[in-house]
This record gives C-alpha cells, structure tokens and sequence, in this order.
C-alpha cells in the first residue's frame, strides 16, 4: 500500500500518529468496466474515530471504491477487510449495511412519493437485528433532523416537496439513523447550503468522537481542511498517498492528483479585471417580487459581468434566478434589453429564444438525460446548427463537442458511450458544454461546480473569464462562499426572498459575505 509515498516518491508523515484501532482496511481492489479501469491499485485504511477525506480528480475512481464498500458494483481483485474480518467482496448492499457501512451517496437517492419519516427508515427493518416501533422511529428521526436542520420539515412532508439540500439533509439523516460504524459522505455535502453543511460536520465531529470511522469524499479544500484528520489522494484509479490532515498544503495535494504542478491558477480575478459598468444592459429586471408582501428586486445585468446570487438556502436566490431564465413567472418584469429594444421574459422557451441559457442545479431530472449517450446529452438544444440540408450531419456534432471535451478537460471513453458511465463531475461538465454551445448572450448557472474537481473549477473560471470579456453577461448562483471571492464582479445576496444586499468586488471578502448572509457587518460573525 503506497500510504507513505507520494508519486515523485517523496516521504510523506505517516497516515495516523495515534494508534486507534483500524476498522476497515481495502488493499489493491481492482475494478474493470469492460475496457474500462476505473480502479487499477486501490488502498485505503479507516481508524476508529477519524474522519478520512478520499480526493481525487473527476473519474480517479473515488466513487467506484465507495460503491464496492457500499455492496454495489464487486471488484475483480482485492481485498476489504473490517473489524478484522477480510472480504474479498461484499456481494450486495445488504452485506455492507450488515458489515456497518452506511452510504449517502453523490446524487440525492430518494423515494420523492413518500414522506420524510418513510424515506428515513425505508428498508431498515430488513437491516437492523431488532424491530423499532413506530413511536421510536418517528422520536429517533425528529431528534436527528432537529441536529441536523433549524427547521426541520413535518415528517409527514413528501420528500418531493423538499429543496436539493433538505432532501439531501434526509438522506444523511437516514444513514445516520442505522448507527454506523464506517460511514461514507460521497460529496454529499455539494447539495447542502452553508447552514446546513455546518450543522453536518458539528454531527460528523461527533459521530467521531463516538468511534466511527467517517470518509468523506469532497472537491471542498475548505472542507478539508475543516475536518479531514487523514487525506487519500486517488490517482486513475490507484491510491499515490496519504497524508495527515494537519501537514498538506493545496499545492502538494494537486500535485498528488494530478501527478504534476497542474493547478491552474486562479485566474478569473488575478487579471484585475474591471466591472463593466458601462456596457450595455442585456437584461433586467423590474419590480420583481420572489414572494408576496417581499421587497421587489430591480436590477441590471450588463454584458461582461460576472454576478453571484448568494445567501443561505431558500432565501429567494434560486426563485430569482429561475425567474431570469423564464422558469419561475413571478410579479414583476424580466425584461431582455437589446439594443433600444427590450422583450418581456415570460417563459422558458422565449428565455432560450432571446439567447438565454440555464444551468439547472440537478443533474438528475433536471438536465441529464440518462438514457442517452454522451454525445446526445450535449447535442440536445443545438443539434440544427449540425444539419445540412436538412441532414444531421454527426461529424459536425463530434467537431464541436471536442472543442469543450478540450476546454473543460472531460474523461470519457467514446462520446457514444451512455452518459451514465462517466463519473459525476465529467457528467456535469457535459452538461455545462451543452449550454454554452448555445452561445448564450446571458448565461445562468445553478450551482454549476457543485461535484467538479479543483482544477475543471479552475478551467469553468477561466473560461467564463474569458467568455465575458468576449460580452457574455453570467449571473450564477453558489453555495461556495470562494467561488463569490474568487470570481465575482458583484454578488447579490438574498435574504426572506428579497435582495438584501449587493457586495461590490471590492468589499468582498469571506467574512463580509458570510455576514450579510446574517444580515451582519463582517465583525458580527465567524466564518466557520
Ligand atoms: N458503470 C460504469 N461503466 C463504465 N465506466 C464506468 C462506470 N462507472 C464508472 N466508470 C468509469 O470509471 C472511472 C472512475 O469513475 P468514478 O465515478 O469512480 O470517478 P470519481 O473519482 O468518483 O469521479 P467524480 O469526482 O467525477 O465523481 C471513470 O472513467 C468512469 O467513466
């Protein structure tokens, strides 16, 4: 197991300076999809009481390693073992449950037709040894959502009646709900807003010091550094190192990743660039009301900005941003400013017609359609511009889908290939290339990084820099505080459905953003 050393071979400290007992350790596993190597020499080892951040670019097999513990997909060769016991496999997901790993995976898993309470206990009693009553279930689960949201939801709520990250916040809470003793956080904490994801880690920390052993799969270095105790770097598929969460350095992780000094630098602010403030309005807005008796929001977007919608969760940001797009009709004008022209914005269509592109923030449902290939995931809107006399031409469509497979660094095997065999971050970078081969004049983005590795965020940035600077006007809203400080012009944020705030780029910084979130001055409030 290389846990001492990195790629260029240099010693690292080793994994764990104290001597908690090991509770679950993998060696080698293998995993072949048909031609496939998604795991080529995978190793990892959890203690008892450690929270354990697995990196990795997108596709260096982080999720394929979860889904072997998890009893989804069986390796072709290694071993796991727990408690002592080895495994060359675990054949099904009722094994792993049973062995005491419990998984809340990337993409929310939910039954959206059932209630809360349903959803947080569904198949338990095939699982657990003894039968819960129901007075205990509904007891147990009030008081581990009352950990784990401010308001938590009526248990009788139907799951599909929650935002992303309640629902999210459900899926943990189920996991949490059967005890375990490894539990696995594949990025699932990209769906969750800043409140949210606090009250997570004050529950993982706890969790820990209870002897659990936790992994946690994150693109977050905030997150990282935050609580991992240990850091394993995945390399296409084989682990390079472990190192201790109090001795890494960004720069020595990316290198570990990517095997070389290949962070891009930050790039869309280093090149001080200046807000247009007077370039053509390309869209606004007029008294616009997110919710009844809320202040209405008036605002101008003009070509070449950079805006963020920030704030803590369901505070009026996505409402506002689908309204842009002509999703969310609500009191008020959107209006597409062109030339001295200006077009009501009242649905969807006539936002794409005006050259208004949307990034929806789900890829499950909303944006990914997983029966298809990959390259019809990308085609879908633009698929006329590829026709010559009234023939599809493919080679017209493979010639621009290569350019962002360049621009956005996507891994993928043939463009033919399902898209449900990429990973999750290279899905969602289809998923952005297909919006920007609209050539949009203004572009909308849902929460666009949320499961994309440090550098691919890099290149997002970078391209969006240079898309602006060409006259695109970006409004995109984030549930990473860094992403507003390192990328935008301005960010507007939202509190009890109105715009509370505008911080200009230059009083942005962490602290003043996370406050007004509050509705603080930057003093008021810690970060963390
Ligand atoms: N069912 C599958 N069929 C074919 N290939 C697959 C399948 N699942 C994963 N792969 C491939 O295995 C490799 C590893 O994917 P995996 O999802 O484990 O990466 P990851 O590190 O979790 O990425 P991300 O950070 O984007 O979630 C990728 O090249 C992916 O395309």
């Amino acid at each position: 197991m290389a846990t001492n050393a990195t790629a260029g071979g240099t010693v690292m400290p080793p994994a764990s300076a104290d001597t908690a007992t090991v509770i679950l350790k993998v060696e080698n596993l293998t995993k072949r999809f048909g031609p496939t190597v998604a795991l080529r020499d995978a190793s990892i080892e959890i203690r008892a009481g450690e929270i354990h951040a697995l990196v990795g670019e997108n596709g260096s097999g982080k999720s394929t390693l979860v889904k072997i513990l998890s009893g989804v997909h069986t390796p072709n060769e290694g071993s796991i073992t727990i408690d002592g016991k080895v495994h060359s496999r675990l054949p099904s997901p009722r094994a792993s449950q049973a062995a005491g790993i419990f998984t809340v995976f990337q993409e929310v898993l939910s039954a959206p037709n059932r209630s809360v309470l349903e959803n947080l206990w569904l198949g338990v009693d095939g699982v657990l040894r003894s039968r819960i009553s129901h007075n205990e279930k509904v007891t147990r689960a009030r008081a581990i959502l009352q950990e784990l949201l401010e308001t938590p939801p009526s248990l009788d709520t139907l799951v599909e009646d929650l935002s992303l990250s309640d629902r999210q916040v459900c899926s943990i809470a189920r996991a949490m709900l059967r005890n375990p003793r490894i539990l696995i956080l594949d990025e699932a904490t990209s769906a969750l807003d800043f409140d949210s994801r606090t009250r997570l880690f004050d529950v993982v920390r706890r969790l820990r010091s209870t002897g659990v052993g936790i992994i946690l799969i994150t693109h977050r270095m905030d997150e990282i550094e935050e609580i991992g105790d240990q850091i394993t770097v995945l390399r296409s598929g084989a682990t390079v190192g472990t190192v201790s969460g109090h001795a890494w350095t960004t720069k020595q992780l990316v290198e570990m990743m990517t095997g070389g000094e290949h962070l891009t630098q930050p790039t869309a602010r280093a090149e001080s660039r200046v807000r247009p403030v007077d370039a053509p309005v390309l869209l606004r807005t007029e008294e616009l009301v997110l919710s009844p008796g809320k202040a209405p929001v008036s605002i101008a977007i003009r070509a070449g900005e950079l805006i963020g919608l920030a704030g803590l969760e369901g505070q009026g940001q996505d409402t506002f941003l689908k309204a842009l797009a002509g999703l969310h009709p609500a009191p008020g004008r959107v209006l597409r400013v062109h030339d001295d022209a200006e077009t009501p914005i009242t649905s969807h269509d006539q936002a794409h017609a005006q050259r208004i592109a949307y990034v929806p923030r789900e890829r499950r449902g909303e944006s990914l359609y997983e029966w298809m290939s990959i390259l019809d995931n990308f085609v879908a809107p633009t698929i006329a511009k590829d026709a010559v006399r009234g023939f599809i031409r493919p080679e017209r469509t493979s010639k621009r889908f290569a350019k962002y497979i360049d621009l956005l660094h996507i891994k993928l095997g043939r463009s033919s290939d399902a898209i449900a065999t990429l990973s999750g971050g290279n899905q969602q970078k289809v998923i952005i290339a297909r919006w920007l081969a609209t050539e949009p004049r203004v572009l909308l983005l849902n929460d666009p990084t949320r499961g994309i590795d440090i550098n691919a965020k890099r290149d997002l940035y970078r391209l969006l820099a240079q898309l602006t600077s060409e006259g695109l006007a970006v409004v995109m809203l984030s549930t990473e505080v860094d992403e507003h400080i390192e990328l935008m012009d301005r960010v507007l944020v939202f509190s009890e459905h109105a715009c509370s705030n505008e911080l200009d780029r230059s009083s942005l910084t962490r602290e003043s953003l996370v406050a007004s979130f509050f509705g603080k001055e930057a003093t008021d409030v810690s970060t963390h």
